[in-house]
């Protein structure tokens, strides 16, 4: 998910480094994403961890001294689980144009009046774009404009957050909390702080109509693959597979790793992203679905919405389907429902997932996205034996599963 971010942080002039920030322990593959993400983007790039979460604010401000140690005059924050074409060029002649050169500016867009409500929603000035009224996921409407958790920032936002520090370390002293100094330093950036630099003159919404996305479910991979692989074919054609004599059938948008071995018998796309050293074979249909690498799909095979788990095998003619949870096509401004698994009870038809885990950027491919799974040694490796359904279904990694599934999730 976030080499889209470090590719394009990377292609700001100026940019001098990225920090990733999060609560996570570093890990190998961690380490070897940063590594090989910096020879390929030429810039410096690290991990900061915080002690605890400390929310978007808290955790800025608590490694300041770090952001600004290079004398930067601005800064961008951007949330990791988006996806977006990342304006961020627009953002600074934006904020060149409108406001003073030291103003805050929010990425925003337009929701729907439903879904609004799931986002940080932002009332601004139609002429100035001046932020007037931020309120956080609010009950009731307040706008369509909403925040893609997208901002840039000079080090004075520091100020800002400090100020919401004091007052929460004098709150928690007259409460005599023991634990009052890990309590202090979580800051959430948008209710502490946006909420209160809203009508002050210091905050402005750059709205962008690109393509923008919160990716909170497995489901919404899919479809910011989507989005990705439409970008790659006005800005990286060459990246996107082509019909080629000799080759598979390729229909609209379809990313194939040049390691893997495709039968010419087999159809893929529109939307799929094949992995590294992954086998095709002859027959298969692959289409709306990531194939994650080592993984093998056997002749005659078809794989519809689904994440295929690394190093996973799916049997001949299997079939692995999942149900789309895209956004209403009719609603220009829709957004994908970040759905809960369950709804009633019951398990909500979604995509289907074979060795389901952690979505993690693809080191060493431009593959829009690949899993890890928690145990970051071993692979999903899921194995489907041949001639049975699986419909709508979340299964484990390191299952062998012997018959069709429906709806199911499979431990
Ligand atoms: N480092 C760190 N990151 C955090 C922490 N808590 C959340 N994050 C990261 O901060 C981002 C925002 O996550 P949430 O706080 O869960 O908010 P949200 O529901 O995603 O809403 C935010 O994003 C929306 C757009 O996607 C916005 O509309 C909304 O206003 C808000 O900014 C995510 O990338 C999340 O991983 C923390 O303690 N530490």
């Amino acid at each position: 998910m976030v080499q889209h971010h470090i590719e394009a942080c990377a292609k700001v002039p100026g940019m001098k480094e990225i920090l990733l920030m999060g609560f996570y322990q570093p890990h190998e593959a961690l380490s070897r994403f940063l590594v090989s993400a910096q020879q390929e983007f030429k810039i410096p790039i690290r991990y900061l961890q915080e002690y605890a979460a400390l929310g978007t604010g808290g955790g800025i401000y608590h490694f300041r001294d770090q952001i600004l140690s290079g004398g930067a005059g601005a800064f961008f924050v951007l949330n990791a689980d988006v996806c977006s074409e990342f304006p961020l060029q627009e953002m600074l002649e934006f904020r060149q144009q409108h406001g003073d050169a030291h103003s805050f500016v929010i990425l925003g867009t337009t929701a729907n009046r439903t879904q609004a409500l799931n986002y940080g929603c932002i009332v601004a000035n139609a002429d100035t774009q001046e932020v007037q009224h931020y309120v956080e996921k609010p009950s009731t409407f307040v706008s369509e404009i909403i925040n893609c958790g997208i901002y840039l920032f000079t080090p004075a936002i520091f100020q800002h957050i400090g100020e919401v520090f004091q007052r929460n370390q004098q709150e928690l002293v007259l409460e005599e909390s023991s634990n009052g100094w890990q309590r202090a330093e979580v800051i959430r950036l948008e209710q502490d702080v946006f909420t209160a630099l809203a009508g002050s003159n210091k905050l402005y919404v750059y709205k962008t109509d690109g393509f923008w996305s919160q990716i909170k479910s497995a489901g919404s991979a899919i479809y910011a693959s989507r989005l990705y692989l439409n970008q790659y074919s006005k800005s990286h054609p060459e990246r996107l597979a082509q019909n080629k004599p000799g080759g598979p059938i390729i229909r609209g948008n379809v990313y194939i790793h040049p390691t893997a071995s495709i039968d010419s018998t087999a159809v893929l796309g529109p939307n799929v992203s094949i992995g590294e050293g992954v086998t095709v074979g002859a027959g298969v249909r692959v289409r709306e679905s990531i194939v994650l690498h080592g993984a093998s799909l056997h002749d005659h095979t078809c794989v519809l919405n689904t994440i295929v788990g690394w190093d996973s095998t799916i049997g001949r003619w299997a079939r692995v389907e999942g149900t789309p949870s895209d956004p209403n096509p009719n609603d220009p401004y829709a957004k994908i429902d970040s759905e809960t698994l369950f709804r009633d009870g019951r398990l909500t038809p979604s995509i289907t997932i074979l060795g389901r885990s952690h979505l993690h950027p693809a080191p060493h491919s431009e593959a829009p996205f690949r899993l890890t799974p928690h145990a970051l040694s071993a692979g999903c490796s899921v194995t489907i034996p041949a001639e049975v359904v699986i419909l709508n279904s979340i299964v484990l990694p390191h299952k062998e599963l012997s018959r069709s599934y429906k709806n199911q999730i499979i431990l």
